[in-house]
């Protein structure tokens, strides 16, 4: 298998992959004579919203009715969560700010994954009628037992990868346009699993949705199983078994996502998966339902903040409590005030500041104080 690259002493840089994804566009517009093609391209891209633009971008243009394409694509550390997800309710997104991690929304259904440069995307681009999640998975088993034959890995009816019949080392989503489709799945090599496992854990206790919940599973790295693995093997191995299983003859093209002269208008796709409209506020309308303690100077109330959330927007915020530790109409003054907020800190605590700048507390004031530094804290 020959990855299409100039030099080693270059390898990745985005003057040469240039050239490269110029060749590859040459081979898409190629005609083939026999009405079968088959293309595998690499970014050199590590940063999501490029590479999920890239999915975007050849899913919108690209014919796939007589061709397929096998696109591999790796991360810096990032948690991708599924179209129909709630990001609260899937992962730490505290940790995940303080980590400097980002959080995508892909465009298809699904659970919630963590990346980083220890795992393989692939995706599997073809036509809606050659659509086949199997066939594509035996492609992966079938590389993984080609290169070390005591593998056992399989897939499963939900379409996960499993090592020794008990741990995940892969899992699927995919979207069905009109007449195309992509399936796209991972390969968890030598992800680190203490980050996987603390990023993907919500911090958030009440929350009432029906938006699509992640299946946890127990995780394994293909190369705990066997040491002697490393990514590029494995990527090429799954392209010669692409190859092989679809009787293409492709080599690994690199192509670069960031080139907006390559792929015209890829820059404006990339931008809009980063946006909060998309990523937080695509999440099915959902409740909070949360009770805590407030202390004021010298007493004490017990709270339960009842938020309706639209689009990532607070629709509705009422707060029960004790009236003779907070009157009615200042409590409901102030969930008023909330509405129309995003369900983000940092907007909640320029609202929660504009508040106390602008109402009149008097003798309330040391109580709002902490009601409003509580509020902040469960947002
Ligand atoms: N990278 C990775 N690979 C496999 N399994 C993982 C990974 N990260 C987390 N997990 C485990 O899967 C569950 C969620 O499983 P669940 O079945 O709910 O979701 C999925 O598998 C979605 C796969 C999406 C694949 C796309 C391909 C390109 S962009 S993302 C999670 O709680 C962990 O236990």
């Amino acid at each position: 298998m020959i990855t299409r690259t100039l030099c080693h002493m270059c390898l990745g840089t985005r003057s040469h992959t240039r050239w490269l994804t110029l060749r590859f566009h040459s081979t898409l517009t190629a005609t083939f004579a026999d009405g079968k093609a088959g293309t595998i391209i690499k970014s050199v891209s590590t940063n999501i919203f490029e590479n999920l633009a890239l999915e975007d971008w050849i899913h919108d243009n690209i014919d796939l009715q007589k061709r397929s394409i096998l696109y591999l694509w790796r991360n810096t550390p990032t948690v991708v969560i599924g179209r129909h997800q709630n990001p609260w309710q899937e992962c730490n997104l505290k940790l995940m700010t303080t980590m400097g991690m980002p959080l995508a929304r892909r465009r298809s259904g699904g659970g919630t994954v963590f990346h980083d440069l220890g795992n393989i995307n692939m995706t599997f681009f073809t036509s809606k009628k050659n659509y086949d999640r199997h066939r594509n998975l035996s492609v992966v088993t079938n590389a993984l037992k080609t290169l070390r034959p005591g593998l056992d890995v399989q897939s499963t009816e939900r379409f996960d990868i499993l090592l020794n019949g008990q741990y995940k080392i892969s899992g699927t989503a995919a979207k069905l346009g009109r007449s195309s489709a992509y399936h796209h799945c991972t390969l968890l090599c030598s992800a680190d699993r203490s980050v996987l496992s603390s990023v993907l854990k919500s911090t958030y206790q009440g929350i009432k949705s029906n938006a699509t919940p992640s299946v946890p599973s127990s995780v394994k790295n293909l190369f705990d199983e066997d040491p002697t693995l490393d990514s590029e093997t494995i990527m090429t191995a799954l392209a010669s078994q692409y190859n092989m299983e679809f009787g293409f003859d492709s080599p690994i093209y690199a192509v670069d996502p960031g080139e907006e002269e390559c792929w015209p208008g890829i820059q404006n796709m990339a931008q809009e998966l980063q946006t909060w409209e998309w990523v937080y506020g695509r999440t099915p309308k959902f409740s909070v339902c949360t009770n805590f303690d407030v202390h004021g100077l010298s007493s004490s109330a017990n709270i339960t903040l009842n938020l309706d959330i639209k689009n990532g927007i607070i629709e509705n915020c009422v707060m029960d409590m004790s009236t003779e530790w907070l009157p009615k109409n200042v409590s409901e003054e102030f969930g008023s005030f909330l509405k129309g907020c995003k369900f983000c800190p940092n907007e909640m605590a320029m609202l929660v500041a504009a508040f106390l700048r602008v109402t009149p507390l008097g003798e309330y004031s040391s109580r709002m104080y902490s009601l409003c530094e509580n509020v902040i804290a469960r947002v």
